[in-house]
């Protein structure tokens, strides 16, 4: 006799069946080797795909032995965020050290559509082993569409949605007797937020316009260095007299690539070879600093004759015994090591990497540390024209001109004042 309720006796029947599918699933997992099971998963997975018309392509989160994070998985995961945050139910909020918020993905096992030229595919994203990936699902007939267009319109827009949430990071290097390799890393960084920008920097106009339009190209240029053979690496030179810009113009620089800074104190660094462990650490799209490189080891002493070095060798004894410092460990970082960190500093990463000196005294420095190779281009930072006053005095007061404007043309062409004793007078708070 057949119930009179027929749906209640397949139910009945799921029922009962369920509690022994479960059962011979678990066995099936434990005791089954995995190798029967690969086989068997791959003819089941082949049975359902002639079947079946949907293509699946996944993305792992890591990729190769060293279990890189794959940059695909990444940028999709950013891009589907703002898809999952419309529609997916369940999400999971991921902490990225360098994102300026946390970024929201989709939860395990989660799905959500999207649709790209009027075809829709589907995205899951699920974890296996311990190992989570992406799954992207669509019709087979959409297979060209979305393998050529659609997939690098995500990871374009993934990769763009990522830099916009990046925060850039000023890095500084811990000094060589602080920190220990395993607690604190060669580099400390804060975020990066000086608000120095070329509209605001006060210099001669066309020179602005030529270092920005070098800019653009060079970090545009990757391709071309490639081509040539040379390292995707760049020097300047900023020399000029105190309060001329020099630091400023290291923000802007840094503002107007979108680039991290690496700001080195070399007197803290201990040797040659902690100074090239320092420059491998460096990564891609950063502008690497060394202000005030006269001032800040005697990189001028290889062109001492041996007798003014003993002189001095003296007179520093009897300087550290006055003093006291004579056991205070001092930085035995020389000229020549300086070359070879630098030289080597662009093969780490082949990313673009920009290195700025400031110096205020140009001629002390050694040929071999700015020749053009090593230091591209070299920017004198000088005094406040009439020119840089305009653009100070659009800064501070917001005007565009002045009766007096005749008047302080003259005074400021015959007198040397720097942009930034201009800018003090001109501040009004
Ligand atoms: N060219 C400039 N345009 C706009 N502001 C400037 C300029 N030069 C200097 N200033 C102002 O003066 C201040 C000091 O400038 P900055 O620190 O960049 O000078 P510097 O050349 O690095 O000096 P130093 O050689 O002493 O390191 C800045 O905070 C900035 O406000
Ligand atoms: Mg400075």
């Amino acid at each position: 006799m057949f119930p009179t309720n027929p749906t209640g006796a397949i139910w009945g029947l799921v029922g009962t069946a369920m509690p022994n599918f479960v059962f011979l699933w678990t066995l099936y997992k434990q005791f089954m080797p995995s190798e029967i099971r690969d086989y068997t998963e791959k003819y089941f997975y082949k049975m359902i795909g002639s079947v079946s018309n949907t293509v699946h392509i996944r993305f792992t989160e890591h990729t190769g032995k060293g279990l890189k994070r794959s940059q695909a998985y990444d940028a999709i995961r950013n891009f589907l965020s703002s898809k999952s945050m419309a529609r997916a139910q369940r999400l999971t909020a991921n902490e990225s050290k360098n994102s300026k918020s946390v970024v929201l993905s989709l939860d395990d096992h989660e799905e959500v559509e999207d649709s790209f030229n009027g075809v829709k595919v589907k995205w899951s994203s699920n974890v296996k082993d311990e190992r989570r990936y992406l799954t992207l699902s669509f019709q087979n007939r959409h297979r060209e569409m979305v393998t050529k267009t659609y997939l690098d319109h995500v990871l374009k827009e993934g990769k763009e949605i990522g830099l916009r949430n990046k925060e850039r990071k000023l890095f500084t290097n811990n000094s060589s007797q602080d920190y220990s390799s395993w607690k604190e890393g060669r580099w400390g960084n804060v975020p990066f937020d000086h608000p120095a920008t070329f509209e605001t920097s006060a210099m001669d106009p066309e020179k602005k316009e030529g270092i920005k339009k070098e800019l653009i190209r060079f970090s545009k240029a990757r391709d071309y260095y490639r081509k040539v053979g040379k390292p995707w690496k760049r020097g300047y030179l900023l020399f000029g007299p105190p309060g001329t810009g020099k630091s400023t113009m290291i923000a802007a620089m840094a503002n107007f690539l979108d680039y991290d800074v690496y700001d080195l104190e070399l007197t803290t660094v201990e040797d040659n070879s902690e100074l090239k462990k320092l420059m491998l650490d460096i990564t891609g799209k950063s502008i690497f600093v060394i202000e005030d490189i006269d001032c800040s080891l005697d990189l001028t002493g290889q062109r001492k004759k041996k007798k003014e070095e003993d002189e001095e060798d003296e007179e520093d004894e009897e300087e550290k015994e006055l003093t006291g410092e004579g056991s205070k460990r001092e930085s035995k970082v020389t000229l020549s090591g300086l070359l070879n960190a630098i030289d080597g500093l662009w093969s780490a990463s082949n990313g673009a990497k920009i290195i700025v000196f400031t110096t205020n005294f140009v001629d002390k420095l050694d040929l071999a540390l700015i020749h053009r190779g090593r230091m591209d281009n070299h920017i004198e930072m000088s005094y406040c024209r009439f020119e840089a006053f305009k653009v100070l005095a659009k800064n501070y007061l917001e005007i565009e001109s002045h009766d007096l404007y005749g008047e302080i043309e003259r005074l400021v062409e015959e007198t040397d004042m720097s942009p930034a004793d201009v800018a003090e007078n001109l501040l009004q708070i």
